[in-house]
Parts: structure tokens; sequence; C-alpha cells
């Protein structure tokens, strides 16, 4: 903690501020939680869920409880690539890579490994055999189709998918075939979107009785606005890359396969648009994505001030040492 830090009284400010707002801070400076500053229970909570989550366990979250009650199968595969690229596949391609409760717990272990990725600078969220997610495993909600066991999923879901999000990796999913339900959602918890030019996303909880309820919805109102999401929500709208990119909620849309040759697959493409974000030193990269992710979450003031600790990380750091001695020109 840098004594600047300390100086300028960030304990009892922080200390006054909205719970949601401490969870944002915690997850930017993980080197809070050693702190006095997270002490208590708070401080509890995190060390136990780790940072950025947004629920406690006194809730009843239980991992074994969700991975035993809404069903085995398929997986959440984690790749990390010395380019600082890692790549999170959905795989349940027998179900559409439909989420059962085993891989519901697979992602946060998969994201509590991201967490502590110190060479990491972007993450491509992609799902198996072309096609990106269709939400909740049927099956399972069938099986936990009661309120208790419902609220227990959903906060579970809303952590992990609060956690990926709040990540200091830039963040990319990467849409192919159908992204449905929670599959949509799932998309929301990334920086940004890529879709294959025949792709859909689709908020389909409408049809099913439902919300969205893994924290999609918010996510949502903030990416395309509260006028687009009462539309995709209550007219359970078809986003076609063509709509995607008019609302804001494609950031990008992939060459298909009848492109000039050279494009390369979905992946690649993925990877080579992310690559102009992420060129740097991964500190450097962090931090950018940590000053992003405070001024999206956080009160004028309170993004303000983590500005400035973040900006501590890198000032005077060794890239910036670097490029002083370069010289270089921004030309
Ligand atoms: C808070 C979270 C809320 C939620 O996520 S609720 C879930 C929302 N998702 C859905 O309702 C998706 C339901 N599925 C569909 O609409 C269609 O299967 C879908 C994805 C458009 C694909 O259609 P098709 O290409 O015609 O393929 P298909 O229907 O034959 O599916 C292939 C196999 O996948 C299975 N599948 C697809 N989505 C699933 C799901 N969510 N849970 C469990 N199984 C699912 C489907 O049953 C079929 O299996 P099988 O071959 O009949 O054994």
């Amino acid at each position: 903690m840098s004594s600047s830090f300390q100086r300028d009284g960030f304990q009892s400010n922080t200390a006054r501020l909205p719970l949601s707002s401490r969870m944002v801070l915690c997850a930017l400076r993980p080197q809070l939680l050693k702190s006095s500053r997270c002490a208590g229970a708070w401080g509890r909570l995190l060390q136990r869920q780790s940072s950025g989550s947004v629920y406690s366990n006194i809730h009843g979250l239980n991992q074994e409880e969700i991975r035993e009650k809404a069903f085995p199968g398929g997986s959440i595969d984690l790749h990390k690539h010395d380019s600082g690229i890692a790549v999170l596949t959905i795989n349940n391609p027998s179900r559409m890579n439909a989420f059962s409760g085993s891989m519901m717990v697979d992602l946060e272990e998969q994201v509590s490994q991201l967490e502590n990725w110190t060479d990491g600078k972007g993450l491509i969220v992609q799902g198996a055999a072309e096609t990106f997610c269709s939400g909740s495993d049927l099956n399972a909600v069938r099986a936990i189709s009661n309120p208790q066991d419902g609220m227990k999923m959903c906060m579970f879901m809303q952590n992990t998918l609060t956690r990926l999000l709040r990540l200091p990796l830039i963040s990319v999913a990467l849409v192919e075939g159908r992204a449905l339900g929670g599959g949509a959602e799932l998309t929301t918890a990334c920086d940004f979107r890529l879709m294959a030019s025949d792709s859909v996303i689709q908020f389909v909880h409408k049809h099913m009785g439902l919300v969205p309820g893994w924290g999609g919805a918010a996510r949502l109102v903030h990416i395309v606005g509260s006028q687009n999401a009462l539309k995709l929500l209550g007219g359970t709208l078809k986003v076609d890359p063509k709509f995607g990119l008019q609302i804001g909620l494609a950031d990008g849309v992939l060459e298909g396969p009848q492109a000039e040759e050279g494009a390369g697959t979905p992946l690649q493409q993925a990877e080579n648009w992310l690559s102009r974000y992420i060129k740097g030193p991964a500190p450097v990269i962090q931090a950018v994505k940590k000053v992003v992710l405070s001024g999206r979450e956080l009160p004028l003031s309170e993004a303000l001030r983590t500005e400035k600790d973040v900006f501590g990380t890198v000032w005077g750091g060794p890239a910036n040492l670097q490029a002083l001695a370069s010289k270089s020109k921004h030309k």
C-alpha cells in the first residue's frame, strides 16, 4: 500500500461508503484485504469468497450443494496463453452449452484462477462447438425450481459473473450461434461482445416466465440503456449483429466463412481484435482495466480516488521509466 494512500484518509472515507462501493474498491485493491480497512465481517467475507463478490456465504451459498443439486455434466475449460490472453470455453455441446450445476462451480473456480493471474491481460469467453450458451440447463432448472434453491443459484451466479466482469483483464465474449437466457447474461459480464455473422443474442427469460437473475438485466442497462434493455427483455428480441451494433450490445462483427482468406477462425479473429487493446506490459493493461472499472461502477469522487491509487502503481514503474528513457513521440 502506498504511503499517499494511507495519508489521505482513505480508510475513514471508505468506511462511510455504501457496501457496493467498498466491494468494487476491494476488488480493485486486493492488498486492502490484508489491511485493517477491510477488517471485520466485510474483510472476512472477501477473504473467503475472494474480492468483488456481491453476496456472502451467510446467505447459504454452498458450492457442493450447487454442484450436486443442479446436475453434473459439461465443463468450463481455461487455457492461459503466453500472449497474456486466456480463453475460457463453455463446454457442454450436447446441450448447446447449457450451464449445469457443476459448470457453475467450475466457472467460479476458473474465475478464481484468473483473479490470481499476474501476467494476464485479456480474456476471451467462448462456447464450444460454434455456439455460445443456451443458458441454464433446463433439467437443472426443473430440479431446483423451488424458491430457496433458485435464490441460491441466482446469488451464486451473480457473485461469479460480477467477479468475472471485475477481473483486471480486458474481456470479450465471442458469440457464435446462440446466446440465450443465462447465455445472453454471460455475454454482458464481459467488457466487449464480438458477434459472428449468423449469431443471435436473445434474453428469452420472459418466455420462461422469468427475468434475468445472473445480473444480466443490471449490466444490460449499463450497456444499452434502459430503453433498449426494456425492449430486449420485454420483447424477447433477437439481437443479430446488425441490431447489436446499432444498440451498442455488439462491439464488432466477425468475418463469415465466405470472407476472403486470411480472416482466420472466429477465435483467431477475436484474438486479433483484442490484441490491439492489450499491447504492452500486464501491469499497465491491468491498470487500464481498473481505472475504467472504477469509473463504471463507483461514484465519481471514489472513482477519482481509485484512479489516483492505480496511477500510483504505474507512475515511476518499469514501463513508465522505459518510455521516458526512450523519448518516444506519439505520431
Ligand atoms: C437465469 C437463467 C435463465 C435461463 O437461462 S433459462 C434457460 C433459457 N434457455 C432456453 O430456454 C434454451 C432452450 N433451448 C432451445 O431453445 C433450443 O434447444 C436451441 C438452443 C434454440 C437449439 O435448438 P436446436 O438447434 O433446434 O437444437 P435442439 O433443441 O435439438 O437442442 C440440442 C440439444 O440441446 C438440448 N438443450 C438446448 N438447450 C438446453 C438447455 N438450456 N438446457 C438443457 N438442454 C438444452 C436440447 O434439449 C437438445 O437435447 P436432445 O438432443 O433433445 O437430447
